[in-house]
């Protein structure tokens, strides 16, 4: 079993109401209000930045080049990527760059953001990485259950394009780099003691994510 697959194993409720989220199903569907995506769109913004902040911290974290360079594509991933992707998607949905950087940041991006960083911080690379798991891998594998339970992706769902940029190639490549990621490192520094102590850090995440599912339903700040 892979660590990652060892930390879901752990934390199955929690899992579970993240990647079956309302919001996620909804998206599935093409129920979801478009001003909840939107919302969650501007938030999004805001959280990706934190997380390239948070793959800076991993490059200093590092302790050989394997881990900085690792690190160094994490935080090309996302502003090479993911923020290129994020920012057509938010376009298309009417909402201007300067409207997004000017948006005031809901607490629930504040609290995911600031606890991933936070736990870095605090802990070592291996604690760092197991806490930005959920978002990476998590996305990933909600992506690929929207396709597979529409049987591919309908092309008149306002989130049709959502749902293949985590289903996409690319991404999922970047999910799979993650996973291989975590067992490099917990190869050379799980040992089975420590090993609830990464449950909880992961469990925790994951919690956080489905709070960032609910702030983009309730349009919270
Ligand atoms: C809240 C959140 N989690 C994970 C991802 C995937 O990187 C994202 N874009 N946003």
């Amino acid at each position: 079993m892979t660590t990652f697959e060892r930390l879901k194993a752990a934390t199955p409720a929690s899992w579970r109401a993240y990647t079956d989220h309302d919001f996620v199903r909804q998206m599935g569907d093409g129920s979801l209000s478009q001003d909840a995506f939107r919302h969650y769109l501007v938030q999004d913004y805001l959280f990706l930045i934190h997380f390239a902040r948070a793959y800076a911290l991993a490059v200093y974290k590092g302790r050989n080049l394997a881990d900085m360079r690792a690190a160094a594509a994490g935080i090309s991933a996302i502003l090479d990527v993911e923020m290129k992707l994020h920012l057509k998607l938010c376009g298309e949905w009417g909402l201007s760059p300067e409207e997004i950087e000017a948006a005031p940041e809901a607490r629930a991006t504040m609290a995911y953001t600031r606890f991933v960083l936070d736990t870095g911080l605090r802990g070592d690379l291996l604690d760092l990485h197991v806490a930005l798991s959920p978002c990476i891998i998590g996305y990933a594998e909600i992506g690929m259950a929207l396709v597979n339970v529409a049987g591919g992706v309908d092309e008149k769902n306002p989130y049709a394009v959502w749902i293949k940029e985590y289903s996409g190639t690319e991404y999922q490549e970047i999910a799979e780099a993650a996973r291989a990621n975590l067992d490099r490192l917990a190869a050379d520094s799980l040992t089975e003691a420590r090993f609830p102590k990464l449950a909880v850090i992961f469990d925790q995440a994951t919690r956080l994510e489905a709070d960032f599912w609910q702030m983009g339903l309730d349009r919270a700040l």
